[in-house]
């Protein structure tokens, strides 16, 4: 099984309080998503593989690390994962991003894809699909399939709240990706919504409520 690691740290934490508040607005909002989303590429991207490269410092000649390796590629899930890109960008910029339409039937909660546009080289990249929220999972499974038809195979969820419904539905379907989130919340209501949550994450960003 690949790794759940839930983000708490106090930054974090500190700024998810801030977009879970009903109290605030869109520009604010979409502001936190990008610092949110910025602190977690940090940690997202730990695991980055280095390589030695030779450089020379005003002094002498030196070894030092750069990152080597597989190329990166942010995918947000439309709309609402368009709100964590830039802040990941913030951090990884060289990486291409690529987007994946998808949004969930109001009455079954079933994903539909509606646009895929995708950087011609994701076998050779590692893909970082995001999107604010997991709740059943359905839209992250399906993201996530549809990435690996096309022939993804290193793939990271990242998220900002969960619902434990949705982490298990992710890790049964798909036990090879690594999930970050911000948070583990409590758990669905009848409407699919995740508690405590935050609302609608793509209309809070783009204030179509
Ligand atoms: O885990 P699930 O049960 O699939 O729910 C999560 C999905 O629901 C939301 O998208 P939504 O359908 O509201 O589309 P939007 O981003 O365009 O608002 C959210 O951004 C996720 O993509
Ligand atoms: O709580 C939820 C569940 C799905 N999608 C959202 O935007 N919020
Ligand atoms: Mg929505």
């Amino acid at each position: 099984m690949a790794k759940l690691e839930v983000m708490d740290h106090p930054l974090i934490q500190h700024k998810l309080t801030i977009i879970r508040d009903k109290n605030t607005g869109t520009k604010v909002f979409r502001e936190v998503v990008n610092e949110i989303a910025r602190l977690m590429a940090y940690e997202v991207s730990r695991d980055m593989p280095l390589q030695d490269v030779e450089i020379e410092t005003p002094l002498v000649k030196s070894v030092q690390k750069e990152i080597a390796g597989k190329k990166v590629a942010i995918i947000p899930i439309l709309r609402a994962g368009l709100g964590m890109v830039d802040g990941m960008l913030d951090l990884i910029p060289a990486a291409k991003v690529g987007h994946v339409g998808m949004y969930r039937d109001h009455e079954t909660f079933e994903p539909v894809e509606y646009f895929v546009k995708l950087p011609s080289d994701i076998k050779e990249r590692q893909l970082l699909v995001v999107d604010p929220m997991l709740a059943t999972g359905g839209s992250a499974i399906a993201a996530i399939d549809s990435l690996k038809k096309r022939g993804a195979t290193i793939i990271k969820f990242v998220c900002l709240v969960a619902a434990p419904e949705g982490i298990k539905a992710l890790q049964e379907a798909h036990p090879d990706v690594d999930i970050y989130t911000a948070s583990l919340d409590e758990k669905l209501n009848e409407n699919g919504y995740i508690l405590p949550g935050l609302g609608d994450a793509g209309d809070r960003l783009f204030g179509t409520l």
